[in-house]
Protein backbone atom coordinates (compact mmCIF):
# COMPACT_ATOMS: atom_id res chain seq x y z
CA UNK A 1 0.00 0.00 0.00
CA UNK A 2 1.42 3.40 -0.88
CA UNK A 3 0.69 6.92 0.53
CA UNK A 4 -1.88 7.55 -2.13
CA UNK A 5 -3.50 4.10 -1.85
CA UNK A 6 -3.72 5.10 2.28
CA UNK A 7 -4.92 8.40 1.71
CA UNK A 8 -7.71 7.38 -0.65
CA UNK A 9 -8.86 4.48 1.70
CA UNK A 10 -9.73 7.15 4.45
CA UNK A 11 -10.62 9.98 2.15
CA UNK A 12 -14.59 9.98 3.41
CA UNK A 13 -13.33 10.19 6.88
CA UNK A 14 -11.05 13.00 6.01
CA UNK A 15 -13.64 15.21 5.14
CA UNK A 16 -14.42 17.56 7.87
CA UNK A 17 -16.43 20.21 9.41
CA UNK A 18 -15.89 23.76 8.08
CA UNK A 19 -12.62 24.65 9.60
CA UNK A 20 -12.63 28.53 7.83
CA UNK A 21 -9.70 27.24 5.66
CA UNK A 22 -9.90 25.52 2.22
CA UNK A 23 -9.19 22.34 1.98
CA UNK A 24 -5.55 21.35 0.16
CA UNK A 25 -4.21 18.02 -0.19
CA UNK A 26 -0.75 16.45 -1.26
CA UNK A 27 -2.79 14.66 -4.05
CA UNK A 28 -2.38 18.49 -5.59
CA UNK A 29 1.21 18.44 -5.92
CA UNK A 30 1.60 15.14 -6.96
CA UNK A 31 -0.92 16.12 -9.64
CA UNK A 32 1.06 19.19 -10.67
CA UNK A 33 4.29 17.91 -10.70
CA UNK A 34 2.39 15.03 -13.49
CA UNK A 35 1.03 17.50 -15.20
CA UNK A 36 4.50 19.30 -15.36
CA UNK A 37 3.37 22.84 -13.84
CA UNK A 38 5.27 24.33 -11.20
CA UNK A 39 2.69 25.21 -8.43
CA UNK A 40 4.53 26.71 -5.61
CA UNK A 41 4.33 24.84 -1.91
CA UNK A 42 6.79 27.48 0.27
CA UNK A 43 7.39 31.29 -0.68
CA UNK A 44 8.70 33.35 1.70
CA UNK A 45 9.06 37.09 0.68
CA UNK A 46 11.66 39.71 2.27
CA UNK A 47 11.16 37.69 5.62
CA UNK A 48 12.89 39.25 8.40
CA UNK A 49 12.66 38.25 12.30
CA UNK A 50 14.15 39.77 14.90
CA UNK A 51 14.60 38.44 18.99
CA UNK A 52 14.40 40.61 21.77
CA UNK A 53 17.81 39.20 23.92
CA UNK A 54 19.17 40.54 27.24
CA UNK A 55 22.16 42.03 25.40
CA UNK A 56 20.75 43.16 21.93
CA UNK A 57 18.23 42.16 19.69
CA UNK A 58 19.07 38.56 17.19
CA UNK A 59 18.46 39.47 13.74
CA UNK A 60 17.27 35.77 13.14
CA UNK A 61 16.36 36.58 9.47
CA UNK A 62 17.61 39.62 7.77
CA UNK A 63 15.26 39.18 3.95
CA UNK A 64 14.49 35.76 3.11
CA UNK A 65 13.17 34.97 -0.10
CA UNK A 66 12.36 31.37 -1.26
CA UNK A 67 10.41 29.77 -3.33
CA UNK A 68 9.63 25.55 -2.79
CA UNK A 69 7.64 24.20 -5.84
CA UNK A 70 5.12 21.05 -5.07
CA UNK A 71 6.81 17.69 -4.81
CA UNK A 72 10.30 19.39 -4.07
CA UNK A 73 12.77 17.75 -1.43
CA UNK A 74 14.37 20.70 0.06
CA UNK A 75 17.11 20.42 2.43
CA UNK A 76 17.84 23.53 4.72
CA UNK A 77 21.62 23.65 5.36
CA UNK A 78 24.22 26.43 7.68
CA UNK A 79 26.11 26.84 10.67
CA UNK A 80 24.32 26.66 13.93
CA UNK A 81 21.93 30.03 14.50
CA UNK A 82 21.98 31.12 11.30
CA UNK A 83 18.19 30.87 11.13
CA UNK A 84 16.81 27.71 9.93
CA UNK A 85 14.60 26.49 12.57
CA UNK A 86 13.30 30.26 12.42
CA UNK A 87 12.67 30.13 9.25
CA UNK A 88 10.79 26.36 9.29
CA UNK A 89 8.70 27.34 12.80
CA UNK A 90 7.54 30.83 10.21
CA UNK A 91 6.98 28.13 7.27
CA UNK A 92 5.27 26.02 9.96
CA UNK A 93 3.07 28.78 11.78
CA UNK A 94 4.79 28.31 14.99
CA UNK A 95 6.27 31.86 14.90
CA UNK A 96 5.38 34.71 12.59
CA UNK A 97 8.02 37.20 10.64
CA UNK A 98 8.26 41.00 11.91
CA UNK A 99 8.26 41.60 7.72
CA UNK A 100 7.87 40.30 4.64
CA UNK A 101 5.24 37.45 3.30
CA UNK A 102 4.71 33.83 3.70
CA UNK A 103 2.70 31.79 1.85
CA UNK A 104 2.14 27.85 2.37
CA UNK A 105 0.59 25.78 -0.83
CA UNK A 106 -0.83 29.03 -1.85
CA UNK A 107 -2.18 30.07 1.70
CA UNK A 108 -1.45 33.51 2.96
CA UNK A 109 0.40 32.82 6.51
CA UNK A 110 1.85 36.00 7.47
CA UNK A 111 -0.04 39.07 9.60
CA UNK A 112 -2.73 35.91 10.84
CA UNK A 113 -4.16 35.10 14.56
CA UNK A 114 -2.96 32.62 16.46
CA UNK A 115 -6.42 30.98 16.10
CA UNK A 116 -6.20 30.84 12.16
CA UNK A 117 -2.58 29.60 12.79
CA UNK A 118 -3.74 26.76 15.26
CA UNK A 119 -6.33 25.44 12.58
CA UNK A 120 -3.71 26.28 9.84
CA UNK A 121 -1.14 23.66 11.28
CA UNK A 122 -3.49 21.31 12.10
CA UNK A 123 -4.35 21.09 8.46
CA UNK A 124 -2.07 22.40 5.70
CA UNK A 125 1.63 21.38 7.32
CA UNK A 126 3.07 17.79 9.07
CA UNK A 127 5.72 19.07 11.86
CA UNK A 128 8.79 16.49 12.57
CA UNK A 129 10.84 17.80 15.42
CA UNK A 130 14.15 16.00 16.89
CA UNK A 131 12.77 14.90 19.43
CA UNK A 132 9.81 13.16 18.52
CA UNK A 133 7.46 15.62 20.50
CA UNK A 134 5.07 11.90 20.92
CA UNK A 135 2.32 11.63 23.66
CA UNK A 136 4.18 9.53 26.17
CA UNK A 137 2.14 7.29 28.07
CA UNK A 138 -0.22 7.23 24.97
CA UNK A 139 -0.24 4.14 22.35
CA UNK A 140 1.00 4.78 18.90
CA UNK A 141 -2.25 4.53 16.89
CA UNK A 142 -3.42 7.36 19.34
CA UNK A 143 -0.64 9.40 19.22
CA UNK A 144 -1.91 9.40 15.17
CA UNK A 145 -5.74 8.92 15.26
CA UNK A 146 -5.78 12.01 18.11
CA UNK A 147 -4.63 14.93 16.06
CA UNK A 148 -6.99 13.58 12.98
CA UNK A 149 -9.87 13.87 15.68
CA UNK A 150 -8.73 17.35 16.75
CA UNK A 151 -9.01 18.22 12.77
CA UNK A 152 -12.66 17.16 12.46
CA UNK A 153 -12.09 13.38 11.87
CA UNK A 154 -14.69 10.71 13.27
CA UNK A 155 -12.44 8.26 15.33
CA UNK A 156 -13.24 5.31 13.10
CA UNK A 157 -11.82 6.65 10.58
CA UNK A 158 -9.31 8.26 12.13
CA UNK A 159 -8.16 4.65 13.90
CA UNK A 160 -8.29 3.50 10.40
CA UNK A 161 -5.77 6.16 8.96
CA UNK A 162 -3.07 5.87 11.90
CA UNK A 163 -3.20 2.30 11.08
CA UNK A 164 -2.94 2.52 7.34
CA UNK A 165 0.03 4.83 8.32
CA UNK A 166 1.40 2.78 11.01
CA UNK A 167 1.24 -0.39 8.66
CA UNK A 168 2.67 2.02 5.94
CA UNK A 169 5.79 3.03 8.13
CA UNK A 170 6.26 0.00 9.46
CA UNK A 171 5.10 -0.04 12.71
CA UNK A 172 1.70 -2.17 12.25
CA UNK A 173 2.43 -4.99 14.39
CA UNK A 174 3.15 -1.84 17.37
CA UNK A 175 -0.10 0.12 17.12
CA UNK A 176 -0.78 -0.29 21.42
CA UNK A 177 2.92 0.12 22.20
CA UNK A 178 4.06 3.65 24.05
CA UNK A 179 6.54 5.42 22.71
CA UNK A 180 8.56 5.10 25.49
CA UNK A 181 9.10 0.99 24.52
CA UNK A 182 10.12 2.18 20.73
CA UNK A 183 13.96 2.75 19.40
CA UNK A 184 14.65 6.52 18.20
CA UNK A 185 14.10 5.76 14.70
CA UNK A 186 10.75 3.78 14.78
CA UNK A 187 9.77 7.22 17.59
CA UNK A 188 10.63 9.20 14.48
CA UNK A 189 8.90 7.00 12.17
CA UNK A 190 5.53 7.23 14.19
CA UNK A 191 6.35 11.00 14.54
CA UNK A 192 6.40 10.99 10.73
CA UNK A 193 2.97 9.31 10.75
CA UNK A 194 1.27 11.95 13.18
CA UNK A 195 2.72 14.44 10.81
CA UNK A 196 1.13 12.89 7.83
CA UNK A 197 -2.42 12.21 9.42
CA UNK A 198 -4.10 15.03 8.39
CA UNK A 199 -2.63 14.90 4.55
CA UNK A 200 -0.53 18.00 4.93
CA UNK A 201 0.51 20.18 1.50
CA UNK A 202 3.89 20.15 3.06
CA UNK A 203 5.74 17.96 5.66
CA UNK A 204 8.41 20.62 7.69
CA UNK A 205 11.14 18.74 9.15
CA UNK A 206 13.87 20.19 12.14
CA UNK A 207 16.75 17.57 12.34
CA UNK A 208 14.78 14.52 12.15
CA UNK A 209 17.52 12.25 11.72
CA UNK A 210 19.73 14.78 14.51
CA UNK A 211 18.59 12.38 17.60
CA UNK A 212 19.11 9.32 15.95
CA UNK A 213 22.22 6.70 15.78
CA UNK A 214 23.38 5.70 11.62
CA UNK A 215 21.30 3.19 11.21
CA UNK A 216 18.24 5.73 12.57
CA UNK A 217 19.32 8.30 10.32
CA UNK A 218 19.33 6.22 7.21
CA UNK A 219 15.76 4.60 7.53
CA UNK A 220 14.49 8.16 8.11
CA UNK A 221 16.24 9.50 5.22
CA UNK A 222 15.08 6.31 3.33
CA UNK A 223 11.59 7.02 4.55
CA UNK A 224 11.75 11.11 3.22
CA UNK A 225 12.66 9.90 -0.27
CA UNK A 226 10.12 7.52 -0.33
CA UNK A 227 7.63 10.08 0.34
CA UNK A 228 8.88 12.58 -1.92
CA UNK A 229 8.89 9.66 -4.85
CA UNK A 230 5.23 9.48 -3.90
CA UNK A 231 4.47 13.28 -4.17
CA UNK A 232 4.92 14.72 -0.68
CA UNK A 233 6.62 17.99 -0.45
CA UNK A 234 9.16 18.24 2.33
CA UNK A 235 11.23 20.95 3.92
CA UNK A 236 14.17 19.38 6.01
CA UNK A 237 16.70 21.13 8.20
CA UNK A 238 19.71 19.12 8.97
CA UNK A 239 23.42 19.82 9.98
CA UNK A 240 24.46 16.78 8.07
CA UNK A 241 25.40 16.49 4.53
CA UNK A 242 24.87 13.31 4.02
CA UNK A 243 21.51 13.73 4.95
CA UNK A 244 20.89 16.63 2.35
CA UNK A 245 22.16 14.43 0.02
CA UNK A 246 19.10 12.49 0.10
CA UNK A 247 17.18 15.76 -1.26
CA UNK A 248 16.29 16.93 -4.27
CA UNK A 249 17.69 20.38 -3.70
CA UNK A 250 20.03 21.61 -0.52
CA UNK A 251 19.36 25.18 0.56
CA UNK A 252 22.52 27.04 2.42
CA UNK A 253 22.16 29.73 5.17
CA UNK A 254 24.18 31.94 6.94
CA UNK A 255 23.75 35.18 9.39
CA UNK A 256 20.04 35.34 8.29
CA UNK A 257 20.17 35.00 5.30
CA UNK A 258 20.18 32.08 2.11
CA UNK A 259 23.59 32.02 0.52
CA UNK A 260 23.25 29.52 -1.70
CA UNK A 261 20.89 26.97 -3.64
CA UNK A 262 21.45 24.51 -5.63
CA UNK A 263 19.20 21.42 -6.89
CA UNK A 264 21.76 19.04 -7.49
CA UNK A 265 21.20 17.15 -3.87
CA UNK A 266 24.88 16.89 -3.23
CA UNK A 267 25.14 18.89 -0.39
CA UNK A 268 28.27 20.21 1.32
CA UNK A 269 28.78 21.93 4.66
CA UNK A 270 30.11 25.04 5.32
CA UNK A 271 33.98 23.91 4.93
CA UNK A 272 33.11 22.22 1.64
CA UNK A 273 33.18 18.79 3.40
CA UNK A 274 30.63 16.00 4.16
CA UNK A 275 29.69 16.80 7.78
CA UNK A 276 28.04 14.59 10.44
CA UNK A 277 27.26 10.59 10.67
CA UNK A 278 27.51 9.07 6.99
CA UNK A 279 24.28 8.09 7.23
CA UNK A 280 23.78 6.84 3.12
CA UNK A 281 27.09 5.17 3.48
CA UNK A 282 24.47 1.67 3.30
CA UNK A 283 21.75 3.32 1.82
CA UNK A 284 20.01 2.45 -1.40
CA UNK A 285 20.59 5.30 -4.01
CA UNK A 286 16.40 5.52 -4.68
CA UNK A 287 14.22 3.74 -2.52
CA UNK A 288 11.08 4.81 -4.02
N1 LIG B 1 12.69 32.58 20.86
C1 LIG B 1 13.90 33.12 20.72
N2 LIG B 1 14.30 34.13 21.51
C2 LIG B 1 15.51 34.71 21.36
N3 LIG B 1 16.40 34.33 20.42
C3 LIG B 1 16.05 33.34 19.59
C4 LIG B 1 14.79 32.68 19.70
N4 LIG B 1 14.72 31.73 18.73
C5 LIG B 1 15.89 31.78 18.07
N5 LIG B 1 16.68 32.75 18.58
C6 LIG B 1 18.00 33.12 18.08
O1 LIG B 1 17.87 33.35 16.70
C7 LIG B 1 19.03 32.89 16.02
C8 LIG B 1 18.61 31.86 14.99
O2 LIG B 1 18.13 30.72 15.68
P1 LIG B 1 17.68 29.41 14.91
O3 LIG B 1 17.24 28.44 15.97
O4 LIG B 1 16.74 29.74 13.85
O5 LIG B 1 19.05 28.91 14.27
P2 LIG B 1 19.42 27.53 13.60
O6 LIG B 1 20.14 27.82 12.36
O7 LIG B 1 18.21 26.67 13.51
O8 LIG B 1 20.42 26.93 14.69
P3 LIG B 1 20.72 25.41 15.11
O9 LIG B 1 21.29 24.76 13.90
O10 LIG B 1 21.69 25.53 16.22
O11 LIG B 1 19.40 24.81 15.54
C9 LIG B 1 19.95 32.31 17.08
O12 LIG B 1 20.88 33.30 17.44
C10 LIG B 1 19.02 32.03 18.24
O13 LIG B 1 19.68 32.09 19.47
Amino acid sequence: MDVRTARSRTRQGTRRAGHGLPRLRITRGLNAREEGQEMTALKARGVRRTFEAELAPVRALRGVDLDVARGEFVALMGPSGCGKSTLLNIFAGLDQADEGEVFVDELQVHDRDENWLAKFRRHHVGIVFQFFNLLEGVSALDNIALPAILGGMRRKAAETRARDLLDLLGLGDRTEEVPSVLSGGQRQRLAIARALVNEPAVLLADEPTGALDSEGGVEILELFRRLHGDGQTILMVTHSADVASGASRVVRMRDGRIIGDDDDGQGNNDDGRAAGVDVMADAPAQTS
